[in-house]
C-alpha cells in the first residue's frame, strides 16, 4: 500500500521534513498549513522541492470550524475555502481535510451542516479539489465517525468523503467495526496514529501523546483492516502529534514511522514474527582490559577462556556467558547476543524493518555473526552455537556457582527515542510489553518498560536517561540464581565492598507490609532486597556497585513471580547515587 505521513509528525523545517520523508522511503506526504506558512518557499516551490524527491502531496490540512455556521458566518467560510482552493492548485495537491467544527458558533443541526458541506464540495469541484471531512473527538456537534459519515451521506456529494483517524475512532472508545458499513470509495483517507492509555481530556492526549501505530496501546491494525474491508484503497497514512517527536532528530523519526507501517502491514498479512529469540547467547562488555575480571571473579565467574586474535576473554558460570572485550573504552555493555532458531532469517527480518546491520568485521569473533543496532547503539547479535567454537573449550564440570544465567538486560535510552525502542523490541525482536513505571530517583523521574517473550527466556527492560538528575546512562546485567542468600552470604563476607548497601528503613517497612518472619532478618543482614506478587510468587534479588556504566544484578524468582521488583528500584537508584556522589562524583 502506499505510505504517507503528515509533515507535522517529524521535526524540523519543511525542507528538511521532506528530505527525511523521502529518504525514510515514503511516496506522499500530508502537508500541514503551518509548515506551509512557515516556509519562505512559494507553493509551487515546494511542489517541486516534492516532485524531485518522488513524493506526492497527498492532502493539505487542517481546514477547520467550516461547518453549521450561521449564514452570515457561511460566506466568509466560503471566501476562506477559495483561497486554500487557489493554494492547493499551486501546490499541486487535490484534497483538502476538513475538520469538524470545534468554534461554539457551531449549530447543532444535520440539515444545516450537510447542505453547507454540500456547497463546499461544488466550490472545490470548480478547482479540482475534494473534500475529506473529519470528526474531531472533540468536535462540538461532531465527534464521531458515524456522525461524520450520516452529514456526508446526506450531503451527498462525490467530492465529499470521510477521513478517517484511528486516534479520534479508538480514543473513544468507538466501535471501528461500523467502517464495514462505509463503501470504501467514501473513505477519501484513512491517518493512522497510535497512543498510550491515559486518563485526560482527548484533545490534550491527541495534541501530545500521539504516538507511531505499535507504539502504544491501540489496536491500529485491526481499524485498517476494517477499513481494507470496506473497500479502501488509499494511502496509509501517519498523522502523530507528540512532543517528543517535534525535538527528536527528523531522519530518526521518519525512519521509525516507516518501520511501524511495515510491520503494520506484515500484522496485517498475518505473518507472524519469524524469529523471535529463545534465549540470551551471551551480554559482551567494553572495558579498558581488566575493569570488570575482578567483579566477575567475586561473583564465582571463571574465564573459560580467550579469543585466539582479539581482546576477546570469554567468562561463564551456569548457563551465564559474558564476553570481556578490551576495547579500551569506559566499562559498558556493547553487546547482546540473542540465540534463535534462524539468525539469518532474523537479520533479514531486522533490516526489512530498517534496523542498521553492522558491518561484519565488527562482530566480536570469527563465527560468521550478523548484528543490528538497538536505538541505543547496543549491538544485538543474532546466533546459533557456532561463535563458541571460537574460543577453546571451557574446562568440564560444574562451576558449582550460585549463577545459572542471565535473566534480564536493562539498557538506558534518551529520553526523546524511548517510543523507538519499544517499536525495535516489539517488531525486530518480537519481545511483548509487560508494563511501564514510573520510578521516583532522588534527582528525577525514572521511566522503564520490560519486553519480554512470551516464555520469559529474554527479558529486556528499557529505562529512560533520566532527565535533571545528573543523567547517569546506567545499564546493568541481571544474573539468574538458584540460591541468592547463600551468594549473598559469601559475598557479604569475602567481599564487603561490592555489593550495594540498602537502608534499614527499606527492611522496617518490608516488616510491615509481608510477614516474613525470621527470613526477614536475613534480608536485613544480607541487604537483599524482596518483592512477592499477587499469586504468592516471590523475587528475591541485590546489586553489585557500578563499574564503569554497568553495574550487576543478581535475581532469584520462585513461584512464577514475573516482574523486576519495580518497588524496590527507587531504594535502589537512591543508594546507587549516594555511593557516586560520596565516590567523588
Ligand atoms: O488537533 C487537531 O486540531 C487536528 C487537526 C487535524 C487532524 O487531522 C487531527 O487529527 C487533529
Ligand atoms: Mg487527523
Amino acid at each position: 500500500m502506499r505510505k504517507t505521513i503528515a509533515t507535522v509528525s517529524v521535526s524540523g523545517t519543511l525542507a528538511e521534513k521532506l528530505e527525511a520523508i523521502a529518504a525514510a522511503g515514503f511516496d506522499g506526504v500530508e502537508l500541514f498549513e503551518n509548515d506551509l506558512l512557515a516556509c519562505p518557499l512559494p507553493p509551487e516551490e515546494i511542489r517541486a522541492r516534492a516532485a524531485d524527491l518522488g513524493l506526492t502531496i497527498d492532502l493539505y490540512q487542517p481546514f477547520r470550524d467550516f461547518e453549521a455556521v450561521p449564514d452570515d458566518l457561511l460566506a466568509r467560510n466560503l471566501r476562506r475555502a477559495e483561497h486554500k482552493f487557489r493554494l492547493m492548485e499551486r501546490l499541486g495537491t487535490d484534497l483538502l481535510l476538513v475538520c469538524s467544527n470545534v468554534s461554539p458558533e457551531a449549530i447543532g443541526d444535520d440539515e444545516r451542516a450537510a447542505a453547507q458541506l454540500r456547497l463546499l464540495a461544488e466550490r472545490a469541484a470548480g478547482h479540482g479539489v475534494r473534500i475529506a471531512y473529519e470528526a474531531l473527538a472533540w468536535g462540538r456537534h461532531v465527534d464521531e465517525y458515524l456522525h461524520a459519515w450520516r452529514l456526508v451521506r446526506l450531503a451527498d456529494h462525490p467530492g465529499l468523503g470521510l477521513c478517517l483517524d484511528s486516534f479520534h475512532i479508538l480514543s473513544r472508545g468507538s466501535d471501528p467495526i461500523g467502517i464495514e458499513a462505509v463503501p470504501g470509495e467514501k473513505i477519501f483517507f484513512l491517518q493512522l496514529a497510535d497512543a498510550p492509555l491515559l486518563a485526560m481530556d482527548v484533545l490534550q492526549w491527541s495534541r501530545h501523546y500521539r504516538c507511531f501505530p505499535g507504539q502504544g496501546t491501540f489496536d491500529v491494525a485491526g481499524l485498517v483492516r476494517h477499513a481494507l474491508n470496506a473497500g479502501y484503497a488509499g494511502p496509509l497514512s501517519l498523522e502523530v502529534f507528540n512532543d517528543h517527536f517535534r525535538q527528536a532528530d527528523t531522519g530518526r523519526t521518519a525512519r521509525d514511522g516507516m518501520r511501524s507501517l511495515l510491520a503494520l502491514e506484515g500484522e496485517l498479512a498475518g505473518t507472524t514474527h519469524p524469529c523471535v529469540p529463545t534465549g540470551f547467547a551471551f551480554a559482551e562488555l567494553a572495558d579498558d582490559g581488566g575493569a570488570f575480571g575482578e567483579v566477575l571473579g567475586a561473583l564465582g565467574f571463571t574465564r573459560a577462556g580467550a579469543h585466539p586474535r582479539k581482546p576477546v576473554e570469554l567468562w561463564t558460570q551456569g548457563g551465564a556467558r559474558l564476553l570481556l572485550n578490551a576495547t579500551g573504552a569506559e566499562p559498558s555493555l556493547a553487546a547482546i547476543g540473542l540465540d534463535g532458531p534462524d539468525p539469518a532469517g532474523a537479520v533479514k527480518h531486522a533490516e526489512a524493518l530498517l534496523s542498521p546491520v553492522l558491518p561484519r568485521e565488527r562482530a566480536p569473533e570469527e563465527a560468521r555473526l550478523d548484528a543490528v543496532a538497538a536505538p541505543d547503539g547496543t549491538q544485538i547479535f543474532f546466533c546459533d552455537d557456532s561463535w563458541l567454537s571460537d574460543f577453546p573449550p571451557p574446562p568440564a564440570g560444574r562451576s558449582g556457582g550460585a549463577v545459572t544465567g542471565i535473566d534480564h538486560v536493562a539498557l538506558t535510552q534518551p529520553w526523546h527515542y524511548f517510543d523507538e525502542a519499544e517499536l525495535f523490541y516489539r517488531t525486530v525482536l518480537g519481545l511483548r510489553p509487560q508494563g511501564s513505571l514510573e520510578l521516583p530517583d532522588p534527582y528525577g523521574l525514572l521511566r522503564s518498560k520490560a519486553m519480554s517473550d512470551p516464555g520469559g527466556a529474554v527479558r529486556m527492560v528499557v529505562n529512560i536517561a533520566q532527565v535533571g538528575s545528573g543523567d547517569v546512562p546506567w545499564q546493568h546485567v541481571a544474573l539468574a540464581c538458584d540460591d541468592v542468600l547463600a551468594l549473598a552470604r559469601r559475598l557479604r563476607a569475602e567481599h564487603p565492598g561490592l555489593l550495594l548497601p540498602i537502608p534499614a528503613n527499606y527492611y522496617d517497612d518490608l516488616e510491615a507490609r509481608h510477614d516474613l518472619g525470621p527470613e526477614l532478618r536475613e534480608l536485613r543482614e544480607l541487604g537483599v532486597l524482596y518483592d512477592r506478587d499477587a499469586r504468592g510468587g516471590e523475587f528475591l534479588h541485590l546489586y553489585t556497585v557500578t563499574v564503569g556504566r554497568v553495574f550487576f544484578e543478581l535475581v532469584q524468582r520462585t513461584g512464577g513471580y514475573d516482574g523486576y521488583g519495580a518497588g524496590n528500584a527507587p531504594i535502589r537508584l537512591a543508594a546507587q547515587h549516594s555511593g557516586h556522589r560520596s565516590g567523588g562524583h
